[in-house]
């Protein structure tokens, strides 16, 4: 195992049942994490991203169970199979806001109405650390300066209505990132926010990263938010990683033709001004049809008669690069 790994997905599936449906949220994910490093997951609406992730941190409902494959968190303490974990049990709630943190797309429905805004960050230091209230008071204040906060002191007495919408997602970075995680998890985090507000939010957190050394997965449907923030990058179609490698290999030489899609449909730095932005064709079909061709082949630009026969395996690139697409070199 590569020593600078600290987060390992291996061939994960998670089914929800609904009603007499099996939804195949995510179907044989692989993925890694570097320690310090940003790994991007992008994909459109419904491909899996946030299944994955509340995987991981065991926070599926009811309905949803990991049915195969691993998820290794290389700890302090050694190797922890996360998916064999009871998901309300001791060990998961020792990891959960202490080791690995979450944040969610939309702080409005996250944070509490009804507490303040420093009593919300100190419920994981009153969970995970023994420190005095007047410490607790004295950590909540300063994370709060560093995120940027000004009059920390006062403004951690106020409840999340008194704070604007970028101010309500740093304080959600800040609820994360009080006890020091080694992970942060952050699903679509600048979603709900306009356009320089969001590129604020990426820079805290990779300044957060910086300072802390956190590794990052970054949940995104924006190639453009995955440009800025990221070193890796899985691309997921319909609950699978179709094309995973560094940025480079992903933004240099993508090779799956979902990925090729998905960079046509945003605007990113540095691109010619009169390419217009294409919409990718069709539409993600249902979760729970079960395929025996590739699941792309519809929407596909550059299928052909294989692609509606066979079901693509993950092909490996001499440099690391992968992709599941039987055509990647003619597309
Ligand atoms: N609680 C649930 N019950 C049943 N099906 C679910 C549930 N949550 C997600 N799904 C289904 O699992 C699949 C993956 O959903 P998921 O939310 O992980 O996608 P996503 O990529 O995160 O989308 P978004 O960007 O919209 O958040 C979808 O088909 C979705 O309908």
């Amino acid at each position: 195992m590569n020593q600078d790994v600290i987060l390992q997905v291996k061939h994960l599936q998670t089914k929800f049942r609904v009603g007499r449906k099996i939804v195949n949220a995510v179907n044989d994910v692989s993925f890694e994490l570097k320690k310090g490093r940003t790994l991007g997951i992008v994909g459109e609406s419904g491909c899996g991203k946030s299944a994955s992730a509340h995987s991981i941190m065991q926070l599926l409902p009811r309905s949803g169970n990991i049915t195969g494959g691993s998820v290794i968190y290389h700890g302090p303490k050694g190797d922890i199979r996360l998916e064999q974990l009871k998901r309300n049990g001791k060990m998961m709630r020792s990891l959960r806001g202490k080791e690995i943190s979450m944040i969610f797309q939309d702080p409005m429905s996250s944070l509490n109405p009804v507490y303040t805004v420093g009593r919300q960050m100190e419920e994981n230091l009153i969970r995970h650390e023994k420190l005095t209230k007047g410490e607790r008071k004295k950590r909540i204040v300063a994370m709060l300066e560093e995120l940027g906060i000004p009059d920390a002191e006062r403004r951690c007495g106020e409840y999340p209505h008194q704070f604007s919408g970028g101010m309500k997602q740093r304080v959600m970075i800040g609820i994360a990132m009080i006890c020091n995680p080694r992970i942060m998890i952050a699903d679509e985090p600048t979603t709900a926010l306009d356009v320089t507000i969001q590129a604020q939010i990426l820079e805290l957190m990779k300044d957060m990263q910086r300072k802390h050394g956190t590794s990052i997965v970054l949940i995104t449907h924006n190639m453009g938010i995955v440009a800025e923030a990221c070193e890796e990058v899985a691309v997921m179609y319909l609950g699978k990683v179709v094309e995973y490698g560094t940025l480079e290999q992903i933004f240099e030489n993508p090779l799956h033709p979902y990925t090729k899609a998905l960079m046509r449909s945003v605007p990113v730095i540095g691109m010619d001004r009169d390419r217009e932005l294409m919409t990718i064709p069709g539409a993600t079909p249902d979760a729970s049809t079960v395929f025996r061709h590739c699941e792309f082949v519809e929407r596909c630009g550059s299928a052909c008669g294989r692609c509606w026969q066979e079901m693509p395996e993950v092909i490996c690139m001499a440099d690391g690069h992968q992709v599941r697409c039987l055509r990647y070199k003619e597309s």
